[in-house]
């Protein structure tokens, strides 16, 4: 038996498989970014989906890093060519996920994760709905997500408020996601997310190379 290092999760080495959309979801605040960010340093068979947006940066925050910085008239220009998987407003500002990155990947076998809220989650059910996994998150509590707006310390008073007052209507689209995941401890909820994909990369359907891999097993002979 080898003993090679592997992440909790570790697909069947070899077997070819479609990738996975792996949709995340929560309202302001909850930490879906900080999930992201986490299973990115520890899985490098996922990688992230780069939105568009017509929100002005973050301070910290890099152009093609965190998201595609564009203005008005160009997201809608690309929205109307039909460059976008989704797009939605949010808190009256627009984003959008780009088709061809996305496509490529799951076609090579490649998990893409998506932090999109739940108009994106829904159109990406319409469109693509055999490749999609979705997972909400949910704070502890209220005063936790108002916490942990007001701590990142990134955005106005105004934009937390209204967060704030969008968080109940968001939270209400839990029941349309297949998990549901509290962010209570962080490194617990880091790992349930890891394990959800873990499971969800040896289902049998996303597996295309198993049909090949079993006829070569069988046709082995001993010695
Ligand atoms: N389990 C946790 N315990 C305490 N703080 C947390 C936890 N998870 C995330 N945070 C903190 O909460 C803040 C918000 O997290 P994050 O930016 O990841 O939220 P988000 O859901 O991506 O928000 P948005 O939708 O606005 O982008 C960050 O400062 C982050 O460090
Ligand atoms: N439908 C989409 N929603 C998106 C996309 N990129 C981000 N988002 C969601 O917007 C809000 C606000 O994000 P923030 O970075 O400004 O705090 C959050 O719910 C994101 O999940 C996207 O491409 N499509």
């Amino acid at each position: 038996m080898t003993d090679t290092p592997h992440t909790p999760a570790a697909p069947n080495a070899g077997i070819a498989r479609r990738g996975i959309l792996f949709v995340i979801s929560s309202p302001s605040g909850a930490g879906k970014t900080t999930l992201t960010r986490r299973l990115l340093k520890a899985d490098d068979e996922v990688e992230v989906s780069v939105s568009y947006t017509t929100r002005p940066p973050r301070p910290g925050e890099t152009d093609g890093k965190d998201y595609s910085f564009v203005g008005i008239s160009t997201f809608e220009r690309m929205r109307d060519e039909g460059a976008f998987l989704e797009s939605a407003k949010v808190f009256g500002h627009y984003y959008g996920t780009p088709r061809a990155p996305v496509i490529d990947a799951i076609e090579a076998g490649r998990d893409v994760i998506f932090d999109i809220d739940w108009q994106g989650a829904q159109q990406l059910a319409e469109r693509a709905r055999g490749d999609l996994v979705t997972v909400f998150i949910l704070p502890p509590s209220r005063a936790a997500l108002e916490d942990r707006l007001r701590r990142r310390a990134q955005d106005s008073e105004e934009v937390v408020r209204k967060r704030m007052a969008q968080a109940d209507a968001e939270m209400s689209h839990y029941a349309e996601y297949g998990y549901v995941i509290v962010n209570d401890d962080l490194s617990r909820a880091e790992r349930q997310l890891h394990h959800i994909l873990g499971a969800e990369r040896l289902k049998r359907t996303r597996q295309t190379g198993l049909r090949a891999f079993v006829q070569k097993v069988i046709g082995e002979q001993d010695g």
